[in-house]
């Protein structure tokens, strides 16, 4: 049930974003993951998440290997056991909040039409969304938003949750409910939770670990 990083070396370019990171995700445990502006934070992120590929090193989530020293191995089963939230959101503007939680798990043919919305409805009604279930993005708080995101990427029932700066557009009042549910998330669900935050404050109430990405790295 763990997300192991180890090893792993990614560049674009010419440009190393960084070498040798090694990084452990476990059930329950809420890391923060910090450092300067441009160090490779959402890169790594990414790579966890199976949306890059980094050249060296190998990436397992409970025994199914994503990549190995640049080698995709089985990333279809790796990415349905690990959740992204991302910085924007990316809801569909197109489509109600319900929908933007049902499409893919019905599409993906994992879940019923049925059984998907009656999760959903259940998912919102636990991040106290119930009443913008048929609300269009547009309509919704950075808050309700944010929260919208977060159900979607419970209803695939991920082991590993992932958070790009969940709190970068968020007011004080929305920053600690995120807290709340990402805490949540991770003491009732047992989820592992991996944030990439610059906001201090909320790394220190909210994390179980503090890494900064200079820490991730061997020398060896
Ligand atoms: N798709 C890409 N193509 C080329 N270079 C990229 C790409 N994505 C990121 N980079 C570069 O990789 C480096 C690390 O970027 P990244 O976004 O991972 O840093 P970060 O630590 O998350 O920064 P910030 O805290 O400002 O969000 C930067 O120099 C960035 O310009």
């Amino acid at each position: 049930m763990s997300c192991i990083a180890e090893n792993c070396a990614k560049t674009f370019g010419a440009a190393p974003v960084f070498e040798k990171v090694s990084l452990r995700v476990d059930p329950g445990e809420i890391v923060c993951l910090m450092g300067p502006s441009g160090a490779g934070k959402t890169t790594l992120l990414r790579c966890l998440c199976g949306l890059e590929l980094p050249e060296k090193g190998t990436i397992s989530l409970s025994g199914t290997v994503l990549c190995q020293d640049g080698r995709w191995q089985s990333p279809v089963q790796y990415r349905q056991k690990i959740g992204l939230v991302f910085q924007n959101w990316n809801l569909f503007p197109h489509w109600t909040v319900l929908q933007n939680l049902i499409k893919a798990p019905v599409h993906q043919k994992r879940m019923s039409a049925a059984e998907a919305e009656k999760k959903a409805r259940r998912l919102l009604e636990q991040l106290n969304l119930a009443e913008k279930a048929d609300a269009y993005p547009n309509a919704l708080s950075g808050g309700q938003k944010q929260r919208a995101a977060i159900a979607r990427a419970c209803m695939l029932a991920p082991e590993i949750l992932c958070f790009d700066e969940p709190t970068s557009a968020l007011d004080e009042q929305s920053a600690l409910e995120v807290t709340r549910i990402i805490q949540s998330l991770a003491n009732q669900d047992g989820l592992g939770i991996l944030v990439v935050t610059h906001d201090e404050q909320f790394a220190r109430r909210t994390g179980t670990r503090l890494v900064r990405l200079s820490e991730l790295q061997s020398n060896s």
